[in-house]
């Protein structure tokens, strides 16, 4: 499936999209903001793993991350975001998205390490491009987009939080927040640098960067990579109160002072996206990368026996 940034989705979503948009179970989802949760718009913009709430009123869809247990991005995940957040864009009923998790205690464990460990480069292609593709469209989303983090949000996980315009974080030492690939063996990518760079400032990003600094609630805070930090109860009411600010502004006005601070930082992807999938592919299939990735996946796992 081409998308507007250019990419070419995963061979079954090429064939059959809407079957990655299957058995949803929208219709008997909690209400969404002002109410509007239950109906037909709902089942249209949802999918398997990506629940949308949409309230044509006030012209808001919360869109929740649903792939147990820990809403890892794998590739269908990374998929089914992609398509209904240009789903949503392109209703023009809808000014704005919030992005949070239905899974508990977790907004999202970041990218999915089965799908970087013990594959093939075909698979990391097609993957690496699905998290570009993602990445570009929440980055330069002419929606508003807020992000309630509800649960902890490591490496993919703040990635995603950082495309938003405006991060809510619930107030639990447990959920930190962060880029910790280091700790893994791996790099972040140029242009995950750069967004955290826009976030939180160069020095402050060379040292989270090297360290792999997972922050808590107070010091995400403090550093600027949250905006809020509420009671976890208030995570979403809080999210809306901040989508209400952002929608106060005109649209125009809004999205071309978001372009123009957005622009140079996507427009350094997109001039070398091809050379950026090569190199995550060589990168990735390194012996050595193979090994660190395996070793941070098995401690994961006896971490949890
Ligand atoms: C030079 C060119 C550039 C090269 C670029 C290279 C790479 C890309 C770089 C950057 C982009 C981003 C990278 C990433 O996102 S990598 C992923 C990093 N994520 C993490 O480190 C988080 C790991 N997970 C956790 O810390 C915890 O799971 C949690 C999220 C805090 C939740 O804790 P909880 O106690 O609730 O759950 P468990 O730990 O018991 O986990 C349950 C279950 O899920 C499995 N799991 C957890 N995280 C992942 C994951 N990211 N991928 C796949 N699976 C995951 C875990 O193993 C358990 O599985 P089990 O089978 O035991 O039930």
């Amino acid at each position: 499936m081409a998308l507007a940034s250019g990419v070419r989705f995963p061979a079954r979503a090429l064939l059959r999209p809407w079957s990655l948009l299957r058995d949803t179970t929208l219709g008997r989802s909690e209400p969404a903001a002002g109410g509007g949760g239950g109906g037909d718009g709902a089942r249209l913009f949802g999918s398997q793993r990506v629940l949308v709430e949409p309230d044509a009123a006030s012209g808001v869809a919360v869109m929740k991350f649903r792939n147990p247990p820990v809403n890892s991005l794998s590739l269908e995940l990374l998929t089914e975001l992609v398509i209904s957040l240009e789903k949503v864009e392109n209703d023009k009923t809808f000014r704005g998205v919030i992005l949070t998790s239905a899974c508990p205690r977790v907004f999202s464990a970041g990218l999915d390490l089965t799908e970087l460990c013990g594959r093939n480069p075909a698979h990391y292609t097609e993957y690496w491009k699905a998290v570009q593709e993602l990445w570009l469209r929440t980055y330069l989303s002419s929606l508003v987009l807020v992000a309630a983090i509800n649960g902890a949000c490591p490496a993919g996980g703040c990635i995603i939080a950082l495309a938003c315009d405006c991060r809510v974080l619930a107030d639990n030492p447990k959920y930190h927040i962060g880029l910790n690939e280091t700790l893994l063996g791996i790099t972040t990518p140029f242009w995950l640098k750069d967004t955290y760079v826009n976030t939180i400032g160069h020095r402050a990003s060379e040292q989270a960067l090297q360290l792999g600094s997972l922050f808590p609630p107070s010091e995400a805070l403090q550093v600027g990579l949250v905006d809020q930090v509420v009671p976890e109860d208030q995570v979403l009411s809080t999210a809306l109160s901040e989508m209400a600010r952002w929608l106060a502004v005109p649209d125009h006005a809004r999205q071309l002072t978001k372009t123009m601070m957005r622009k140079a930082t996507a427009d350094r992807l997109l001039r070398q996206r091809d050379a950026d999938i090569q190199n995550f592919v060589s990168f990735i299939c390194r012996d050595s990368i193979q090994k660190s990735l395996q070793v941070y996946l098995e401690k994961l796992r006896q971490r949890k026996g």
